[in-house]
């Protein structure tokens, strides 16, 4: 079964090519009832408010609750993560719909406006582990959001030192972002939770398919543990009711 991609907005496209690059296809999801025939969704990057304003229009919002709470898995990138988060702080006047179900703090725009994007090399040694190649992965990091707080479920993949931003009073344009030497506070930027993956930079923005590839092996592997224990559980099942039908005579 095919992989779906939130395809609202934003970097849909982009999640689409890296799947066909490992030999998956991606269905761009837009109605409630797509989300019957894919195993998966991958939530793109974008603008979340606007990402949010399409969902409720389009009635999503209450599907993909229910797709996140059947253990399907998930995976937020960069506004996909807002989706995914309990609670997001730094949200535009009256707040945005969240999916919910991550149990985080997120903060929508944690690295600062548009101008404060920046690349970042990022250890993640859960993922070299388990797909190897180069120790490190680039990050791409546009308009980031950071994740501030993890429930204990959450298991932390990536950190980046926090940036230090020298006084607005400068110049607030100019960015003045610059790596943290001094302390070594760091802020999250990917997380796994059961089924949920989340990442504040977009893997699908660079030519390393290998976050999509571990995301294609939770997804085979939640998928496996699902069918084994429905045949565990199958002993257990009450017998299912026998419907008579009737017997029409001619
Ligand atoms: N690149 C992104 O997805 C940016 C997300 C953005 N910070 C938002 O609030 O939606």
């Amino acid at each position: 079964m095919a992989v779906g991609v939130l395809a609202l907005q934003g970097s849909f496209n982009e999640h689409i090519a890296a799947l066909r690059r490992l030999g998956v296809k991606g269905v761009e999801i837009r109605k409630p009832e797509q989300l019957q025939s894919v195993r998966a969704l991958i939530i793109p990057g974008g603008e979340s408010t606007t990402m949010a304003k399409l969902a409720e229009y389009h009635n999503l919002f209450p599907a993909l609750r229910e797709f996140v709470k059947m253990g399907k898995p998930v995976w937020g990138t960069c506004a996909g993560l807002i989706f995914l988060a309990n609670k997001a702080s730094g949200q535009k006047t009256g707040g945005q719909e969240l999916i919910g179900g991550l149990n985080c703090t997120v903060h929508r725009n944690f690295f600062g406006s548009q101008i404060q994007s920046f690349e970042a090399e990022l250890s993640v040694p859960e993922i070299v582990t388990k797909e190897g190649g180069s120790p490190t992965f680039r990050g791409v990091f546009i308009r980031a959001p950071g994740i501030l707080e993890v429930g204990p479920e959450v298991q932390v993949l990536a950190e980046v030192p926090v940036p230090y931003r020298k006084p607005a009073k400068s110049d607030p344009a100019d960015g003045n972002l610059e790596e943290n030497a001094g302390s070594e506070k760091k802020v999250i930027v990917a997380v796994k939770q059961g089924n949920l993956l989340a990442t504040a930079f977009h893997p699908e923005l660079t030519a390393d398919t290998r976050w999509h590839s571990y995301f294609l092996k939770m997804v085979d592997e939640l998928s496996q543990e699902a069918s084994s224990s429905t045949l565990e559980d199958d002993p257990t099942l009450p017998e299912p009711p026998k419907y008579e039908l009737p017997i029409f005579q001619q």
